[in-house]
């Protein structure tokens, strides 16, 4: 007789806060896929043969662990890198290790930043909506944009995700400076031509882009907020690309209002999604799109295949390959 294959939670298969179904199938080769609805029809019956939580993103994972049902879980593996939304140490007292899946979701993450640095620079967007307006007649000055090439990049958070986008922005002839807790290595630095700033005050006061790269953590909620914004120069543009948190949204609302920067683009904001009267959704100077910095098939695939090994390794008592171990700071 076949071995049963080890059980493992998914919060939905498709839906909201689901795995695709392809990427379902990769799951179904190796462990028994139990979904939250499933799960909580007989939690009794099915909550003790639980052993694998596997987490995409935001999904409500907290609630079947605070309420006790899987008393046999090993590991809660996340896709993607943030594990902010995990409560670590308390799923390390249930017993429980929790993994995630970095390295693979730098180089998609990258690309949205050039994505939506470039969008925001040449206003993309807007040239879109006047292209296919019938009404129009001619390009409106309000079109003009400002110029990538040659400019002046400042990113914070240098690790993997921020390295990337140096590589990326080294094609654009951008002058790179960085803000990071550590310094990179010289050969590092020279291979992307990136100048090390201490002081992250300069870096804003220098940067035509500022690029934010950094995990969340207490050190780094709140670290741009009035002050920091009112360093940036009027014509330079925020990305953001980490967590909406690191951003005191209140203050930028502020200072894209008053025109003490130029324009942001996020990917992410808090909450997300923001609610529909949000101040920063009315205004013309902003690009949202909503957290898919890894939304492509390739890092997809590749997260799960990671979700895969780090639970396999994990139920077999194996050392777990991205062990998330503390909260990190970058
Ligand atoms: O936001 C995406 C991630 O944490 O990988």
């Amino acid at each position: 007789m076949a071995e049963e294959k080890t059980w493992a939670l998914v919060s939905e298969v498709g839906g909201e806060h689901g795995y695709l179904e392809e990427l379902a199938d990769i799951l179904k080769q190796h462990f028994r896929i139990i979904c939250y609805r499933e799960l909580l029809e007989d939690p009794v019956l099915h909550g003790p043969k639980i052993q694998v939580l596997f987490m995409w993103k935001y999904c409500p994972a907290a609630e079947p662990l605070l309420l006790g049902l899987l008393p046999s879980l090993k590991v809660v593996v996340s896709g993607g890198v943030g594990i902010d939304h995990l409560d670590v140490p308390f799923i390390n007292s249930l017993g429980a290790k929790v993994a995630n899946t970095p390295g693979v979701v730098s180089d998609s993450t990258a690309d949205l930043t050039m994505g939506l640095l470039l969008a925001s620079a040449r206003k993309i967007l807007d040239g879109h909506q006047i292209a296919i307006d019938p009404k129009t007649m001619h390009i409106p000055q309000s079109l003009m944009g400002v110029e990538v090439t040659g400019s002046t990049l400042g990113i914070i958070g240098m690790g993997e995700i921020g390295y990337k986008i140096a590589q990326r922005s080294k094609g654009f002839e951008m002058k790179i400076l960085y803000h990071n807790r550590t310094r990179r290595n010289v050969e590092d630095e020279q291979a992307v031509r990136a100048s090390y700033c201490e002081s992250l005050d300069d870096l804003l006061r220098k940067s035509h882009f500022v690029v934010i790269a950094v995990k969340l953590t207490s050190d780094t909620t709140g670290l741009v907020g009035h002050r920091e914004l009112s360093l940036m120069k009027p014509t330079a543009t925020l990305v953001n690309i980490s967590r909406g948190q690191v951003v005191d949204q209140d203050a930028l609302v502020k200072a894209l209002q008053s025109g003490s920067i130029r324009a942001a683009a996020l990917d992410v904001t808090h909450p997300e999604p923001l609610p529909r009267d949000h101040p920063l959704l009315g205004l013309p100077n902003v690009l949202i799109t909503p957290h898919i910095g890894i939304s492509t098939y390739n890092t997809a695939r590749r997260i799960v295949e990671k979700m895969v090994e780090n639970a396999l390794a994990a139920v077999k008592g194996l050392p777990v390959p991205n062990e998330v171990k503390l909260q990190l700071h970058n």
